[in-house]
Protein backbone atom coordinates (compact mmCIF):
# COMPACT_ATOMS: atom_id res chain seq x y z
CA UNK A 1 0.00 0.00 0.00
CA UNK A 2 1.02 3.39 -0.89
CA UNK A 3 1.63 6.01 2.13
CA UNK A 4 0.34 8.96 2.57
CA UNK A 5 3.65 10.84 1.17
CA UNK A 6 4.56 9.01 -1.52
CA UNK A 7 1.16 9.27 -2.78
CA UNK A 8 0.82 12.49 -2.46
CA UNK A 9 3.94 13.17 -4.71
CA UNK A 10 2.59 11.16 -7.28
CA UNK A 11 -0.73 12.61 -6.78
CA UNK A 12 0.25 15.76 -8.18
CA UNK A 13 -0.02 16.89 -11.61
CA UNK A 14 3.70 18.91 -12.18
CA UNK A 15 7.06 18.86 -10.76
CA UNK A 16 6.67 22.41 -9.49
CA UNK A 17 3.10 21.40 -7.92
CA UNK A 18 4.98 18.12 -6.25
CA UNK A 19 7.83 20.57 -5.20
CA UNK A 20 5.18 22.40 -3.37
CA UNK A 21 3.65 19.61 -1.61
CA UNK A 22 7.31 19.82 0.78
CA UNK A 23 7.14 22.65 1.89
CA UNK A 24 5.14 23.79 5.06
CA UNK A 25 3.00 26.72 3.46
CA UNK A 26 -0.21 27.70 5.09
CA UNK A 27 -3.60 27.19 3.12
CA UNK A 28 -3.58 30.56 1.96
CA UNK A 29 -0.23 30.43 0.45
CA UNK A 30 -1.37 27.23 -1.06
CA UNK A 31 -4.12 28.99 -2.70
CA UNK A 32 -2.39 32.11 -3.83
CA UNK A 33 0.31 29.76 -5.44
CA UNK A 34 -2.64 27.31 -7.28
CA UNK A 35 -4.61 30.33 -8.37
CA UNK A 36 -3.21 31.90 -11.26
CA UNK A 37 -2.66 28.54 -13.09
CA UNK A 38 -6.30 27.72 -12.62
CA UNK A 39 -7.31 31.68 -13.62
CA UNK A 40 -4.45 31.07 -16.93
CA UNK A 41 -6.54 27.39 -17.75
CA UNK A 42 -10.15 29.01 -17.92
CA UNK A 43 -8.52 32.09 -19.80
CA UNK A 44 -7.78 29.49 -22.52
CA UNK A 45 -10.40 27.83 -22.01
CA UNK A 46 -12.67 30.87 -22.85
CA UNK A 47 -10.56 32.07 -25.53
CA UNK A 48 -9.68 28.72 -27.57
CA UNK A 49 -13.08 27.26 -26.91
CA UNK A 50 -15.62 29.72 -26.22
CA UNK A 51 -17.88 27.94 -29.12
CA UNK A 52 -16.98 24.64 -28.62
CA UNK A 53 -19.74 21.98 -28.48
CA UNK A 54 -20.42 20.03 -25.19
CA UNK A 55 -23.50 18.61 -25.42
CA UNK A 56 -27.27 18.62 -26.58
CA UNK A 57 -30.24 20.36 -25.06
CA UNK A 58 -33.58 18.46 -24.94
CA UNK A 59 -36.51 19.33 -24.43
CA UNK A 60 -36.20 16.48 -21.54
CA UNK A 61 -34.09 17.81 -20.15
CA UNK A 62 -36.05 21.20 -19.96
CA UNK A 63 -38.77 19.75 -18.55
CA UNK A 64 -36.73 16.67 -16.29
CA UNK A 65 -34.85 19.26 -14.05
CA UNK A 66 -32.20 19.69 -16.21
CA UNK A 67 -30.97 16.14 -15.60
CA UNK A 68 -28.15 14.98 -17.56
CA UNK A 69 -27.23 18.74 -18.57
CA UNK A 70 -23.32 20.04 -18.65
CA UNK A 71 -23.80 23.61 -17.37
CA UNK A 72 -22.05 24.50 -14.79
CA UNK A 73 -18.43 25.05 -13.64
CA UNK A 74 -17.41 22.89 -10.53
CA UNK A 75 -13.94 22.46 -9.43
CA UNK A 76 -13.43 20.19 -6.72
CA UNK A 77 -14.98 17.15 -7.37
CA UNK A 78 -16.76 15.47 -10.24
CA UNK A 79 -19.10 12.16 -10.02
CA UNK A 80 -19.01 9.65 -12.47
CA UNK A 81 -22.61 7.64 -12.86
CA UNK A 82 -20.77 4.04 -12.32
CA UNK A 83 -17.65 5.14 -10.14
CA UNK A 84 -19.02 7.57 -7.98
CA UNK A 85 -17.26 10.49 -6.42
CA UNK A 86 -13.52 11.93 -7.11
CA UNK A 87 -12.55 14.80 -5.19
CA UNK A 88 -9.65 15.99 -7.50
CA UNK A 89 -9.36 12.89 -9.70
CA UNK A 90 -8.68 11.25 -6.29
CA UNK A 91 -11.57 8.58 -5.34
CA UNK A 92 -12.86 7.40 -1.71
CA UNK A 93 -10.57 4.84 -1.14
CA UNK A 94 -7.73 6.78 -2.65
CA UNK A 95 -8.59 9.34 -0.11
CA UNK A 96 -8.71 6.95 3.09
CA UNK A 97 -4.98 6.15 2.02
CA UNK A 98 -3.47 9.77 1.65
CA UNK A 99 -5.33 12.00 3.56
CA UNK A 100 -4.03 12.67 7.34
CA UNK A 101 -6.58 11.49 10.49
CA UNK A 102 -6.58 13.27 13.89
CA UNK A 103 -4.16 12.45 16.25
CA UNK A 104 -4.65 8.97 18.01
CA UNK A 105 -7.62 7.98 14.19
CA UNK A 106 -7.44 6.46 11.39
CA UNK A 107 -10.06 7.70 9.04
CA UNK A 108 -9.85 10.92 7.24
CA UNK A 109 -10.89 14.06 8.80
CA UNK A 110 -12.69 16.81 7.28
CA UNK A 111 -9.83 19.75 7.80
CA UNK A 112 -8.05 17.52 5.47
CA UNK A 113 -10.79 16.88 2.90
CA UNK A 114 -11.39 20.50 2.64
CA UNK A 115 -7.46 21.41 2.09
CA UNK A 116 -7.42 18.95 -0.76
CA UNK A 117 -10.80 20.96 -1.70
CA UNK A 118 -10.01 23.94 -1.90
CA UNK A 119 -6.48 23.13 -2.89
CA UNK A 120 -6.48 19.73 -4.97
CA UNK A 121 -3.20 19.12 -2.92
CA UNK A 122 -2.80 16.33 -0.12
CA UNK A 123 -1.82 18.06 2.94
CA UNK A 124 1.00 17.03 5.80
CA UNK A 125 0.18 15.80 9.12
CA UNK A 126 1.34 19.66 10.41
CA UNK A 127 -0.80 21.54 7.77
CA UNK A 128 -3.45 19.70 8.52
CA UNK A 129 -3.16 20.38 12.97
CA UNK A 130 -2.46 23.81 11.97
CA UNK A 131 -5.80 24.22 10.11
CA UNK A 132 -7.58 22.29 13.03
CA UNK A 133 -5.92 24.73 15.43
CA UNK A 134 -7.12 27.95 13.23
CA UNK A 135 -10.35 26.54 13.10
CA UNK A 136 -10.50 25.38 17.01
CA UNK A 137 -9.75 29.46 17.71
CA UNK A 138 -12.27 30.94 15.45
CA UNK A 139 -14.67 28.20 16.69
CA UNK A 140 -16.80 30.74 19.55
CA UNK A 141 -20.48 31.62 18.31
CA UNK A 142 -21.17 35.53 18.80
CA UNK A 143 -23.34 36.11 21.53
CA UNK A 144 -26.23 37.18 19.98
CA UNK A 145 -25.77 34.15 17.87
CA UNK A 146 -26.39 31.98 21.58
CA UNK A 147 -29.63 34.21 22.44
CA UNK A 148 -30.49 33.73 18.78
CA UNK A 149 -31.02 29.96 18.77
CA UNK A 150 -31.77 29.74 22.35
CA UNK A 151 -34.71 32.20 21.65
CA UNK A 152 -36.02 29.27 18.67
CA UNK A 153 -39.00 26.81 20.15
CA UNK A 154 -37.53 23.46 20.75
CA UNK A 155 -40.20 22.47 17.92
CA UNK A 156 -38.61 23.82 15.01
CA UNK A 157 -36.85 21.79 12.66
CA UNK A 158 -32.96 21.66 13.58
CA UNK A 159 -32.39 22.14 10.07
CA UNK A 160 -34.56 25.73 9.88
CA UNK A 161 -32.75 26.79 13.12
CA UNK A 162 -29.25 25.99 11.64
CA UNK A 163 -30.20 27.82 8.26
CA UNK A 164 -31.54 30.45 10.93
CA UNK A 165 -27.79 30.43 12.38
CA UNK A 166 -25.64 30.08 9.46
CA UNK A 167 -27.51 33.36 7.71
CA UNK A 168 -27.41 35.24 11.42
CA UNK A 169 -23.45 34.70 11.09
CA UNK A 170 -23.49 37.13 8.09
CA UNK A 171 -23.79 39.96 10.57
CA UNK A 172 -19.29 39.65 10.79
CA UNK A 173 -19.01 38.90 7.01
CA UNK A 174 -16.01 40.07 5.67
CA UNK A 175 -16.96 40.16 2.09
CA UNK A 176 -19.72 42.25 2.83
CA UNK A 177 -17.85 44.68 4.88
CA UNK A 178 -14.89 44.84 2.24
CA UNK A 179 -17.49 44.71 -0.41
CA UNK A 180 -19.38 48.04 0.83
CA UNK A 181 -15.83 50.01 1.18
CA UNK A 182 -15.32 49.19 -2.77
CA UNK A 183 -13.08 46.30 -3.03
CA UNK A 184 -11.42 45.52 -5.94
CA UNK A 185 -12.71 42.49 -7.48
CA UNK A 186 -9.09 40.63 -7.62
CA UNK A 187 -9.71 40.92 -3.62
CA UNK A 188 -13.11 39.24 -3.68
CA UNK A 189 -11.65 35.31 -2.53
CA UNK A 190 -9.36 36.34 -0.13
CA UNK A 191 -12.32 37.96 2.16
CA UNK A 192 -14.87 34.74 0.56
CA UNK A 193 -12.00 32.48 2.12
CA UNK A 194 -11.68 34.23 5.56
CA UNK A 195 -15.71 34.16 5.64
CA UNK A 196 -15.94 30.62 4.89
CA UNK A 197 -13.25 29.42 7.24
CA UNK A 198 -15.06 31.17 9.83
CA UNK A 199 -17.95 29.75 8.57
CA UNK A 200 -16.70 25.82 9.09
CA UNK A 201 -15.42 26.97 11.82
CA UNK A 202 -18.38 27.76 14.08
CA UNK A 203 -20.70 25.33 12.55
CA UNK A 204 -20.01 22.50 15.68
CA UNK A 205 -20.75 25.20 18.20
CA UNK A 206 -24.00 26.07 16.71
CA UNK A 207 -24.95 22.85 15.22
CA UNK A 208 -23.95 21.31 18.68
CA UNK A 209 -25.97 24.35 20.51
CA UNK A 210 -29.15 23.51 17.82
CA UNK A 211 -28.80 19.86 19.76
CA UNK A 212 -28.25 21.04 23.45
CA UNK A 213 -31.56 23.19 23.22
CA UNK A 214 -33.89 20.76 21.33
CA UNK A 215 -32.79 17.15 23.11
CA UNK A 216 -30.45 17.67 25.87
CA UNK A 217 -31.70 20.95 27.78
CA UNK A 218 -30.56 20.29 31.06
CA UNK A 219 -27.17 19.52 30.11
CA UNK A 220 -24.04 21.66 29.87
CA UNK A 221 -22.35 22.83 26.77
CA UNK A 222 -18.27 21.97 26.79
CA UNK A 223 -16.02 25.16 26.14
CA UNK A 224 -14.03 24.24 22.63
CA UNK A 225 -10.93 22.96 23.17
CA UNK A 226 -8.09 24.25 21.57
CA UNK A 227 -6.03 21.35 21.11
CA UNK A 228 -8.59 19.22 19.47
CA UNK A 229 -9.90 19.01 15.72
CA UNK A 230 -13.33 20.23 14.57
CA UNK A 231 -14.86 16.65 15.04
CA UNK A 232 -13.51 16.46 17.89
CA UNK A 233 -15.30 19.19 19.33
CA UNK A 234 -17.99 18.90 17.57
CA UNK A 235 -18.44 15.52 19.30
CA UNK A 236 -18.04 17.05 22.69
CA UNK A 237 -19.69 19.53 22.21
CA UNK A 238 -22.95 17.02 21.18
CA UNK A 239 -21.85 15.09 24.27
CA UNK A 240 -20.32 12.11 22.73
CA UNK A 241 -16.38 13.39 22.90
CA UNK A 242 -15.55 10.01 25.24
CA UNK A 243 -17.40 7.63 22.56
CA UNK A 244 -14.34 7.35 20.20
CA UNK A 245 -15.87 5.15 17.50
CA UNK A 246 -18.51 7.30 17.25
CA UNK A 247 -16.15 10.21 17.09
CA UNK A 248 -14.26 8.32 14.49
CA UNK A 249 -17.45 7.75 12.28
CA UNK A 250 -18.43 11.58 12.58
CA UNK A 251 -15.33 12.30 11.34
CA UNK A 252 -15.02 9.99 8.00
CA UNK A 253 -19.18 10.96 7.66
CA UNK A 254 -17.86 15.06 7.65
CA UNK A 255 -15.54 14.31 5.12
CA UNK A 256 -17.16 11.71 2.87
CA UNK A 257 -20.58 14.06 2.96
CA UNK A 258 -18.41 17.62 2.35
CA UNK A 259 -18.94 17.68 -1.46
CA UNK A 260 -20.69 15.81 -4.39
CA UNK A 261 -19.75 17.58 -7.95
CA UNK A 262 -22.04 20.92 -8.40
CA UNK A 263 -25.27 19.91 -9.90
CA UNK A 264 -26.80 18.16 -6.13
CA UNK A 265 -29.37 20.58 -4.81
CA UNK A 266 -27.56 22.36 -1.53
CA UNK A 267 -24.20 22.64 -3.31
CA UNK A 268 -26.27 24.53 -6.60
CA UNK A 269 -27.66 26.49 -4.27
CA UNK A 270 -24.80 27.84 -2.46
CA UNK A 271 -23.69 28.24 -6.31
CA UNK A 272 -26.30 30.01 -7.17
CA UNK A 273 -26.42 32.53 -4.56
CA UNK A 274 -23.35 33.14 -3.96
CA UNK A 275 -23.19 34.29 -8.00
CA UNK A 276 -25.01 37.28 -6.74
CA UNK A 277 -21.93 38.17 -4.47
CA UNK A 278 -24.51 36.83 -1.49
CA UNK A 279 -21.71 36.43 0.86
CA UNK A 280 -20.64 32.78 2.18
CA UNK A 281 -23.17 33.09 5.48
CA UNK A 282 -26.08 33.86 3.24
CA UNK A 283 -25.22 31.55 0.45
CA UNK A 284 -24.75 28.56 2.62
CA UNK A 285 -27.57 29.14 4.44
CA UNK A 286 -29.39 28.75 1.52
CA UNK A 287 -28.16 25.64 0.94
CA UNK A 288 -29.04 24.47 3.82
CA UNK A 289 -32.60 24.68 3.03
CA UNK A 290 -32.36 22.84 0.08
CA UNK A 291 -30.71 19.96 1.69
CA UNK A 292 -33.39 20.24 4.15
CA UNK A 293 -35.70 18.52 1.54
CA UNK A 294 -36.48 14.65 1.80
CA UNK A 295 -35.28 13.76 -1.71
CA UNK A 296 -31.92 15.42 -1.05
CA UNK A 297 -30.33 15.55 3.04
CA UNK A 298 -33.38 14.99 4.68
CA UNK A 299 -33.41 11.32 3.37
CA UNK A 300 -31.24 10.24 6.03
CA UNK A 301 -33.47 11.53 8.69
CA UNK A 302 -36.21 9.86 6.45
CA UNK A 303 -34.47 6.50 6.24
CA UNK A 304 -34.17 6.25 9.87
CA UNK A 305 -37.94 6.80 9.75
CA UNK A 306 -38.84 4.23 7.42
CA UNK A 307 -36.81 1.05 8.52
CA UNK A 308 -37.79 1.91 12.39
CA UNK A 309 -41.47 1.57 10.77
CA UNK A 310 -40.72 -1.32 8.98
CA UNK A 311 -39.24 -2.38 12.48
CA UNK A 312 -42.28 -1.77 14.61
CA UNK A 313 -45.04 -3.05 11.95
CA UNK A 314 -43.40 -6.32 11.60
CA UNK A 315 -41.03 -7.10 14.75
CA UNK A 316 -38.38 -8.83 15.41
CA UNK A 317 -36.54 -11.98 13.26
CA UNK A 318 -37.06 -9.81 9.99
CA UNK A 319 -36.97 -12.06 6.76
CA UNK A 320 -36.05 -11.35 3.43
CA UNK A 321 -39.74 -11.72 2.30
CA UNK A 322 -41.14 -9.48 5.37
CA UNK A 323 -38.77 -6.54 3.90
CA UNK A 324 -39.84 -7.05 0.50
CA UNK A 325 -43.82 -7.32 1.25
CA UNK A 326 -42.45 -3.81 3.15
CA UNK A 327 -41.02 -2.61 0.39
CA UNK A 328 -43.86 -2.99 -2.11
CA UNK A 329 -46.54 -2.05 0.34
CA UNK A 330 -44.54 1.62 0.77
CA UNK A 331 -44.32 1.66 -3.41
CA UNK A 332 -47.56 1.25 -3.50
CA UNK A 333 -48.71 3.60 -1.37
CA UNK A 334 -46.96 6.04 -3.89
CA UNK A 335 -44.00 7.05 -1.43
CA UNK A 336 -40.82 6.52 -2.47
CA UNK A 337 -38.21 4.23 -0.94
CA UNK A 338 -36.09 6.47 0.96
CA UNK A 339 -32.03 6.46 0.75
CA UNK A 340 -32.63 4.56 -2.98
CA UNK A 341 -31.98 6.11 -6.38
CA UNK A 342 -29.81 8.96 -7.24
CA UNK A 343 -30.00 11.46 -10.13
CA UNK A 344 -26.52 10.38 -11.44
CA UNK A 345 -25.02 7.37 -9.65
CA UNK A 346 -26.20 4.24 -11.28
CA UNK A 347 -24.72 1.77 -8.73
CA UNK A 348 -24.33 1.67 -5.35
CA UNK A 349 -22.82 4.68 -3.83
CA UNK A 350 -19.19 4.34 -2.69
CA UNK A 351 -19.74 6.69 0.04
CA UNK A 352 -22.59 3.93 1.31
CA UNK A 353 -20.00 1.44 0.61
CA UNK A 354 -17.51 3.37 2.60
CA UNK A 355 -19.82 3.69 5.37
CA UNK A 356 -20.54 0.14 5.47
CA UNK A 357 -17.37 -0.88 5.78
CA UNK A 358 -16.51 1.24 8.71
CA UNK A 359 -19.51 -0.86 10.24
CA UNK A 360 -17.92 -4.12 9.30
CA UNK A 361 -14.82 -3.14 11.27
CA UNK A 362 -16.53 -2.97 14.70
CA UNK A 363 -17.68 -5.65 16.14
CA UNK A 364 -20.48 -3.92 18.18
CA UNK A 365 -21.68 -2.40 15.00
CA UNK A 366 -21.65 -5.56 12.86
CA UNK A 367 -23.69 -7.10 15.62
CA UNK A 368 -26.38 -3.95 15.30
CA UNK A 369 -29.72 -4.79 15.13
CA UNK A 370 -30.27 -1.29 13.10
CA UNK A 371 -27.24 -1.93 10.94
CA UNK A 372 -28.20 -5.74 10.40
CA UNK A 373 -31.69 -4.68 9.17
CA UNK A 374 -30.11 -1.86 6.63
CA UNK A 375 -27.87 -4.55 5.16
CA UNK A 376 -30.71 -6.65 4.71
CA UNK A 377 -32.65 -4.66 3.27
CA UNK A 378 -29.57 -3.67 1.08
CA UNK A 379 -29.87 -7.24 0.22
CA UNK A 380 -33.95 -7.17 -0.87
CA UNK A 381 -34.43 -3.69 -2.22
CA UNK A 382 -32.26 -3.39 -5.25
CA UNK A 383 -34.61 -6.63 -7.01
CA UNK A 384 -37.94 -4.80 -6.24
CA UNK A 385 -37.05 -1.65 -7.06
CA UNK A 386 -35.52 -3.19 -10.54
CA UNK A 387 -39.10 -5.01 -10.58
CA UNK A 388 -41.20 -2.03 -10.02
CA UNK A 389 -39.01 -0.56 -12.60
CA UNK A 390 -39.92 3.15 -12.31
CA UNK A 391 -36.16 4.28 -11.05
CA UNK A 392 -33.15 4.16 -12.83
CA UNK A 393 -31.16 3.61 -10.34
CA UNK A 394 -32.19 0.54 -7.76
CA UNK A 395 -28.97 1.02 -5.40
CA UNK A 396 -28.60 2.55 -2.63
CA UNK A 397 -27.30 6.39 -1.72
CA UNK A 398 -25.06 7.21 1.15
CA UNK A 399 -28.50 8.24 2.86
CA UNK A 400 -29.34 4.25 2.96
CA UNK A 401 -26.74 3.63 6.04
CA UNK A 402 -25.70 7.36 7.56
CA UNK A 403 -28.10 7.24 10.42
CA UNK A 404 -27.46 3.98 11.67
CA UNK A 405 -24.27 4.04 13.33
CA UNK A 406 -25.16 7.15 15.36
CA UNK A 407 -28.36 5.52 16.29
CA UNK A 408 -26.62 2.47 17.30
CA UNK A 409 -24.56 4.83 19.48
CA UNK A 410 -27.70 6.58 20.49
CA UNK A 411 -27.72 9.83 19.22
CA UNK A 412 -31.25 8.45 18.20
CA UNK A 413 -33.05 11.86 17.41
CA UNK A 414 -33.47 11.42 14.03
CA UNK A 415 -34.59 14.70 12.82
CA UNK A 416 -31.55 16.36 13.79
CA UNK A 417 -29.39 13.71 11.51
CA UNK A 418 -29.29 16.29 8.20
CA UNK A 419 -27.99 19.28 10.52
CA UNK A 420 -24.37 16.52 10.60
CA UNK A 421 -25.04 16.85 6.70
CA UNK A 422 -24.82 20.51 7.28
CA UNK A 423 -22.05 20.83 9.01
CA UNK A 424 -20.46 18.69 6.06
CA UNK A 425 -21.69 20.14 2.75
CA UNK A 426 -20.18 23.50 3.94
CA UNK A 427 -16.72 21.94 2.98
CA UNK A 428 -17.45 21.40 -0.48
CA UNK A 429 -19.82 24.31 -1.10
CA UNK A 430 -17.82 26.93 0.41
CA UNK A 431 -14.63 25.44 -1.43
CA UNK A 432 -16.75 26.37 -4.74
CA UNK A 433 -17.28 30.05 -3.67
CA UNK A 434 -13.46 30.40 -2.74
CA UNK A 435 -13.19 29.30 -6.36
CA UNK A 436 -16.31 31.09 -7.74
CA UNK A 437 -14.86 34.46 -6.91
CA UNK A 438 -11.25 33.75 -7.58
CA UNK A 439 -11.98 32.64 -11.48
CA UNK A 440 -14.07 35.74 -11.77
CA UNK A 441 -17.31 33.11 -12.49
CA UNK A 442 -20.21 35.60 -13.58
CA UNK A 443 -23.73 35.75 -12.65
CA UNK A 444 -25.63 32.23 -12.78
CA UNK A 445 -29.16 33.27 -15.31
CA UNK A 446 -29.79 30.43 -17.12
CA UNK A 447 -32.75 31.46 -19.99
CA UNK A 448 -36.25 30.02 -19.04
CA UNK A 449 -39.25 29.22 -21.71
CA UNK A 450 -42.72 28.81 -21.28
CA UNK A 451 -44.18 25.99 -22.66
CA UNK A 452 -45.62 28.29 -25.96
CA UNK A 453 -42.49 29.32 -26.43
CA UNK A 454 -40.94 26.04 -26.38
CA UNK A 455 -43.25 24.92 -28.77
CA UNK A 456 -42.66 28.08 -30.86
CA UNK A 457 -38.49 26.40 -30.51
CA UNK A 458 -39.74 22.61 -31.53
CA UNK A 459 -41.35 24.05 -34.75
CA UNK A 460 -38.42 26.95 -35.80
CA UNK A 461 -35.70 25.94 -33.57
C1 LIG B 1 -27.55 12.91 -0.45
C2 LIG B 1 -28.65 12.77 -1.43
O1 LIG B 1 -29.32 13.72 -1.72
S1 LIG B 1 -28.90 11.25 -2.12
C3 LIG B 1 -30.64 11.21 -2.54
C4 LIG B 1 -31.47 11.10 -1.30
N1 LIG B 1 -32.91 10.95 -1.62
C5 LIG B 1 -33.55 9.78 -1.46
O2 LIG B 1 -32.98 8.77 -1.05
C6 LIG B 1 -35.04 9.78 -1.74
C7 LIG B 1 -35.44 8.58 -2.59
N2 LIG B 1 -34.94 8.71 -3.95
C8 LIG B 1 -35.55 9.51 -4.87
O3 LIG B 1 -36.61 10.10 -4.62
C9 LIG B 1 -34.91 9.67 -6.24
O4 LIG B 1 -34.18 8.51 -6.56
C10 LIG B 1 -33.98 10.91 -6.33
C11 LIG B 1 -34.75 12.17 -5.94
C12 LIG B 1 -32.79 10.76 -5.40
C13 LIG B 1 -33.46 11.04 -7.76
O5 LIG B 1 -34.57 11.38 -8.57
P1 LIG B 1 -34.57 11.19 -10.16
O6 LIG B 1 -33.25 11.59 -10.72
O7 LIG B 1 -35.76 11.91 -10.69
O8 LIG B 1 -34.72 9.61 -10.28
P2 LIG B 1 -35.25 8.74 -11.52
O9 LIG B 1 -34.98 9.43 -12.81
O10 LIG B 1 -34.70 7.39 -11.33
O11 LIG B 1 -36.83 8.75 -11.29
C14 LIG B 1 -37.70 8.08 -12.17
C15 LIG B 1 -38.94 7.65 -11.40
O12 LIG B 1 -38.54 6.70 -10.40
C16 LIG B 1 -38.99 7.12 -9.13
N3 LIG B 1 -38.02 6.78 -8.11
C17 LIG B 1 -36.74 7.15 -8.04
N4 LIG B 1 -36.19 6.70 -6.89
C18 LIG B 1 -37.16 6.03 -6.24
C19 LIG B 1 -37.21 5.38 -5.00
N5 LIG B 1 -36.17 5.35 -4.18
N6 LIG B 1 -38.37 4.80 -4.64
C20 LIG B 1 -39.44 4.85 -5.46
N7 LIG B 1 -39.46 5.47 -6.63
C21 LIG B 1 -38.32 6.06 -7.02
C22 LIG B 1 -39.09 8.63 -9.25
O13 LIG B 1 -39.92 9.18 -8.24
C23 LIG B 1 -39.61 8.80 -10.65
O14 LIG B 1 -41.00 8.54 -10.61
P3 LIG B 1 -42.04 9.42 -11.52
O15 LIG B 1 -41.69 9.11 -12.93
O16 LIG B 1 -43.37 8.93 -11.09
O17 LIG B 1 -41.80 10.85 -11.17
O1 LIG C 1 -25.52 14.32 -5.96
C1 LIG C 1 -26.70 14.47 -5.63
O2 LIG C 1 -27.59 14.89 -6.42
C2 LIG C 1 -27.17 14.12 -4.27
C3 LIG C 1 -26.08 13.62 -3.39
O3 LIG C 1 -25.79 12.45 -3.35
C4 LIG C 1 -25.35 14.60 -2.61
O4 LIG C 1 -25.59 15.81 -2.77
O5 LIG C 1 -24.49 14.22 -1.79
Amino acid sequence: MLSRASFAKHSFRTASTAARYASTKSLRETLQDVIPAKQEQLKKLKAEHGQTVVGDVKVENIIGGMRGLKAMLWEASVLDPLEGIRFHRLSIPDCQKVLPSAPGGTEIIPESMLWLLLTGQVPTPEQTRQLSQELAEKGELPVFVEKLIDSLPKTLHPMTQLGMGVAALNHDSSFQAAYEKGMKKQEYWTHTLEDCIHLIARLPALASRIYRNVYKPDAQLAPIDKNLDLVGNYANLLGYGDNHSLTEYLRLYIALHGDHEGGNASAHTAHLVGSTLSDPYLSYSAALFALAGPLHGLANQEVLRWQLAMQTEIGDNITHENIKDYLWKTLKSGQVVPGYGHGVLRNPDPRFIALQEFCQSRPELRESPIIKLVNKTFEVAPGVLKEHGKTKNPYPNVDATSGCVLYHYGLTEFKYYTVIFGVSRALGALTQLVWARALGLPLERPKSLSMDALEKLIKNP
